[in-house]
């Protein structure tokens, strides 16, 4: 089962510059969760600090009793082996097969031997529908199929908690709305917690529980996904909308008195979309079961 993280108070600079201060927000066991923001908000700042890689100055991450920010280091690399982590460009080795980059972890991080590791990585590749593309080399694939080696690796470890770092960066729009499908599946089946960077709209109505929003160094939103796709806020529902009238701008902040000569259109009403279900055959989302249990 995912494990919960709990974020309290979290800022974080680099010398005069604060990213975001005071970010506090509850990732529930086993929940997706995406984070929005325009760029240069920090998304990728926060997620190098929920792993500890990076040190926000004030506020704490509490994952299975470590605080990845305060706790000595030791602690945090333990608890960091909970993680799995996935980067924008899905960071594998050039020089490696997707297979040997996929056992990486397995080999630097346990002392299993080869035929158990065939077995998890060739079981990982299954889930992320690489089966046949081992001996290929990441330069000799597609950008999607490089992202999802990364989630493959990213998932050997057993993770219970996942980062993925814009998933969908340089993929199609039908690519996309497989990852969709991918991640749920695989939520589905590894019932890990799971928080998602992304720009990407399909992906932000279609597959979390919950979506948060950061804007001008704070976190703006948080909660379940059908409130933030409803929300009024302005600058949640300029970005869920990709309009360019509203608070945000292109260098992130707009001048108020550009924003008040602004005409807001008037949006159609749509349907809430519907939340992605793991694919027939696969087990329903245990996060989901104990949000109704907590319901009831
Ligand atoms: N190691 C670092 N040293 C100094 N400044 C940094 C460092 N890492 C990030 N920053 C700054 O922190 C800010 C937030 O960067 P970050 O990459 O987290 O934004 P982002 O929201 O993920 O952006 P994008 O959506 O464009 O990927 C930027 O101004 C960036 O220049």
């Amino acid at each position: 089962m995912g494990i919960e993280v709990t974020v309290e108070g979290l800022t974080k600079s680099f010398g005069r510059q604060t990213v975001w201060e005071d970010v506090t927000l509850t990732l529930p066991p086993g929940e997706v969760t995406v984070l929005l923001g325009p760029s240069g908000t920090g998304k990728t700042v926060f997620l190098k600090s929920v792993i500890g890689l990076l040190k926000p100055e004030r506020g704490r991450v509490l994952v299975d009793g470590v605080d990845m920010v305060n706790s000595p280091e030791r602690e945090i690399y333990r608890a960091r082996r909970l993680f799995g982590l996935m980067f924008q460009d899905g960071a594998l080795f050039g020089s490696l097969n997707l297979f040997d980059n996929i056992a990486f972890p397995l080999r630097e991080h346990t002392r299993k031997k080869e035929d158990e590791i065939r077995r998890i990585v060739m079981e990982r590749m299954e889930m992320v529908g690489l089966v046949g593309s081992e001996a290929k080399l990441p330069g000799e694939i597609s950008g999607g199929m490089r992202k999802r080696a990364g989630l493959a690796r990213a998932l050997v470890l057993d993770p219970q908690i996942v980062l993925c770092d814009e998933p969908d960066s340089g993929l199609d729009p039908v690519r996309t709305s497989y990852l969709s499908q991918l991640l749920i599946d695989l939520n589905a089946q590894i019932d890990a917690t799971m928080l998602i960077v992304t720009h990407n709209l399909d992906i932000a109505a279609t597959v979390p529980d919950n979506i948060g929003m950061l804007f001008r160094r704070e976190l703006v939103a948080f909660g379940p996904r059908e409130d933030l796709l409803r929300s009024e806020q302005p600058v949640v529902r300029q970005f869920l909308s990709g309009r360019r009238a509203g608070p945000i701008g292109m260098s992130e902040e707009k001048d108020q008195e550009l924003q008040d000569q602004e005409t807001v259109p008037v949006e159609e009403v749509r349907p809430l979309p519907a939340q992605l279900q793991p694919s027939p055959g696969l087990p329903p989302r245990r996060a989901l079961q104990r949000r109704l249990e907590v319901a009831r």
